[in-house]
């Protein structure tokens, strides 16, 4: 396995601030490259573990002892934790967990030669406890608008940026007005050239001004975009298994409407946004210059403010309407494309065109109306601006025929006005990305406010190395949304090392006892416990690398065989890869393609048979070398031979796994010593093998 020294560092301070976190739990669920973490997965990290930590570039002179520990980058891709540091003796006491020493002691010269110059900072993230009231507790930072507040510093300078270019705005104005009014009647053409110098000094500075704003917004929104995406692809992967959406289409359209909020955090949504509060300063030099006209665009604004507002509840509902019709069509295609093969054998494909063209059909209506009702907003704020226009001109003859206004003072109202109507013309043709945008951000809301697994409040108990015993203790359990219980007071004790097979009938709760060892669900009464330990109180990455399983449906997926079996564990060595792919019998078919074991699966594996498949997932559960071994079936798509290899090499080799077998097989259960029987959510009989055979042969068994 490659070591991976910052993990090592983040393992060894969690221990020494006395949360002592496994390798596996630290880097579940984390983008490693190349299997291994980074500067930035390490914060991330460390961050789930209660630690807060940040990369800094210090000399060691500048780093003080009141800081540590500190993780250290060395060169050539090491690192170490500074656990103190003395600058007047000239040593340090540093772990290096590549050597596995412990704590070693260093001279400040020594270290200064490995030092690469960055350190990360880490302090322990204060938690309350649950005595603290609720009322007193921080709340968190919302998802979304968090993310946004932290790029306030780039916001702050927009709004400067945009503090300038809608003073600018009057620049043009004022420009025409002087030049009618003061040029033009005593032809001062030196006048003329001086304000032409002016003006083209302030529409550069516009100009690079608005350049500038439009790339910073677009900064701000590509680094919102970033930590958004990933919080919710991290969230939608750590949902818990009670919370999974019903439809994987609808779901996942959902989760694409994201798109909606990232158009609208662009330029030309906040630029039409920030710049609305400043049309009141373009009213006011409007006032300055025409007095009363100014009242003529604020009417105006007023009347666009109006119908804007008016549309958004039609709007909305429209706008809703097309993106749960989506949503729904979204769900065809994908359950559709899956079971392709299922359809074409049923013949029904004239079902599914039916539901895809109703939909389309609705959204067509939906999506008509809402594209009515945005357009209708832009056209009247045109024809408003018109309107303005006219007013204005109508009303200035009369001020300039008292002498109340110039000539320039008109013209330049009239071109202010614009500048003025502009930005709420501009925000009421947002109104249907608004609309959009926050449907989908309340979608996004309900998304990240589903169960995760693993709970940031609960401290889990450290423990990586698990020794098999299992035991049921009276539970009861129900899938999310059902009536029916699938475990009705199941009590089993399965010891570290046993071989244990569940039969019973189909649907008699088989599957759904190993899904609870998984800690895939919770139990709804009663406890499932691992040596004793509370499934609950386990990290459920620390359980998952203890337990190797090869369930009912397989999923592979696009990728090598060798991707395949290594999924989740790419750090992992040939070695042990080549070992498991042998018991598995994956070796055997494997040699046979020219690519071996580098052959592409296809998505869902489907370039493979059954039996290959199974192979593979019996390979990926075998990798870790996990002390458990849970088996839905792991035989049914193979021959007679196949299965025959796969027990014995079981048989063999997983000597000490306790494995628990769930089959229909007469054959496999020569795998195991024990038999449960369950039927109904019950357990009707358990014991060892040959009394429980014998009597179910001799019908003493109540099987309802
Ligand atoms: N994801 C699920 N959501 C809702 N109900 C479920 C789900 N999975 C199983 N069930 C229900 O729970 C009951 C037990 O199912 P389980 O899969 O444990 O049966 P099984 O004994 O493994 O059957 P088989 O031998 O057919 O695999 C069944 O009645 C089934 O309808």
């Amino acid at each position: 396995m490659e070591f991976d020294p910052l993990l090592e560092c983040l393992a060894f301070l969690t221990r020494h601030y006395g949360k002592p976190y496994s390798n596996d739990s630290l880097r579940a669920g984390l983008p490693l490259e190349e299997g291994l973490f980074n500067a930035d997965l390490f914060i991330r990290s460390a961050n789930r573990a209660g630690l807060a930590s940040k990369v800094h570039k210090r000399e060691l002179v500048d780093i003080s002892p009141l800081v540590t520990p500190v993780v250290l980058f060395l060169k050539k891709r090491k690192a170490c934790v500074l656990l103190d540091i003395d600058h007047e003796e000239g040593h340090a006491r540093v772990v290096l967990p590549e050597t596995g020493d412990g704590v070693k002691r260093i001279s400040l010269e020594d270290l200064a030669d490995h030092y690469s110059g960055y350190a990360i900072y880490i302090r322990e993230k204060h938690r309350y406890d649950k005595r603290s009231p609720t009322t007193l507790d921080v709340k968190s930072r919302h998802w979304f608008w968090g993310t946004i507040l932290g790029s306030w510093r780039i916001y702050r300078d927009v709004l400067l940026a945009s503090l300038m270019i809608n003073l600018f705005v009057v620049a043009s104005p004022l420009f025409v007005m002087n030049v009618y009014d003061r040029v033009v009647p005593n032809q001062a053409f030196d006048t003329l050239w001086v304000l032409a110098v002016g003006a083209i000094i302030v529409f550069s500075f516009d100009f690079v001004l608005k350049m500038i704003r439009s790339y910073f917004i677009d900064l701000a929104g590509k680094k919102s975009d970033i930590l958004l995406s990933s919080r919710i692809m991290e969230r939608v992967l750590g949902l818990s298994m009670s919370a999974r959406p019903a439809s994987v289409g609808s779901f996942a359209k959902n989760l694409q409407d994201f798109e909606s909020i990232r158009e609208f955090i662009t330029s030309s949504t906040v630029t039409a946004l920030v710049d609305l509060p400043f049309t009141f300063i373009i009213l006011m030099v409007i006032f300055m210059l025409g007095g009363p006209l100014a009242f003529i665009p604020l009417f105006c604004m007023f009347l666009i403010g109006v119908y804007s507002f008016a549309i958004q509840g039609p709007l909305r509902r429209s706008v809703e309407k097309t993106l749960r019709s989506n949503s729904q069509k979204s769900a065809t295609l994908i359950e559709s494309l899956t079971g392709m093969e299922a359809l074409k054998i049923a013949q029904a494909e004239s079902d599914i065109q039916y539901k895809w063209e109703k939909s389309v059909g609705h959204i067509a209506t939906w999506s008509i109306r809402t594209k009515m009702l945005s357009s209708s907003a832009s056209t009247i704020s045109a024809y408003v601006q018109q309107m303005c226009n006219i007013g204005l001109v109508a009303t200035g003859v009369f001020l300039i025929s008292e002498g109340d206004l110039s000539m320039g003072g008109l013209i330049a109202t009239v071109m202010l006005a614009g500048r003025c109507l502009a930005p709420m013309a501009q925000v009421a043709g947002l109104a249907t990305r608004y609309n959009q945008a926050k449907s989908a951000l309340d979608g996004l809301n309900q998304v990240m406010e589903m169960p995760i697994e693993r709970h940031e409040d609960r401290d889990y108990v450290n423990r990586p190395e698990l020794k098999g015993a299992i035991e049921f203790d009276q539970v009861d359990f129900t899938y999310p949304e059902q009536e029916i219980q699938a475990l009705r007071g199941i009590s089993l004790n399965f010891k570290a090392g046993e071989k244990v097979a569940i039969i019973g009938r189909i649907g008699s709760g088989k599957t759904t006892i190993e899904k609870l060892i998984l800690g895939l669900y919770e139990p709804e009464n009663g406890a499932v416990r691992i040596d004793g330990i509370d499934l609950r109180q386990l990290n459920p990455s620390d359980l998952r690398s203890s337990i190797g399983c090869v369930s009912q449906d397989i999923t592979l997926f696009y990728g090598t065989i060798k991707e395949n079996i290594t999924l989740g564990a790419s750090f992992i060595d040939d070695e042990a890869l080549l070992k498991a792919a042998e018991i598995a019998g994956v070796t055997e078919f494997a040699n046979k393609h020219p690519n071996g074991m580098d052959m592409m699966v296809g998505e869902r594996g489907q370039n493979l048979s059954g039996g290959q498949r199974q192979s593979i997932a019996l390979a990926r559960a075998l990798l870790m070398d996990p002390p458990i071994l849970v088996l839905d079936e792991p035989s049914s798509s193979m021959d007679n031979t196949t299965e025959q290899r796969m027990k014995e090499q079981l048989k063999t080799r997983c000597k000490d796994k306790t494995i628990v077998l769930v089959t229909h097989k007469a054959s496999m259960l020569d795998m195991v010593d024990r038999l449960v029987v369950v039927d109904n959510g019950k357990v009707v009989a358990d014991g060892p093998k040959e009394q429980v055979h014998a009597a179910l042969k001799q019908g003493k068994l109540k099987i309802e």
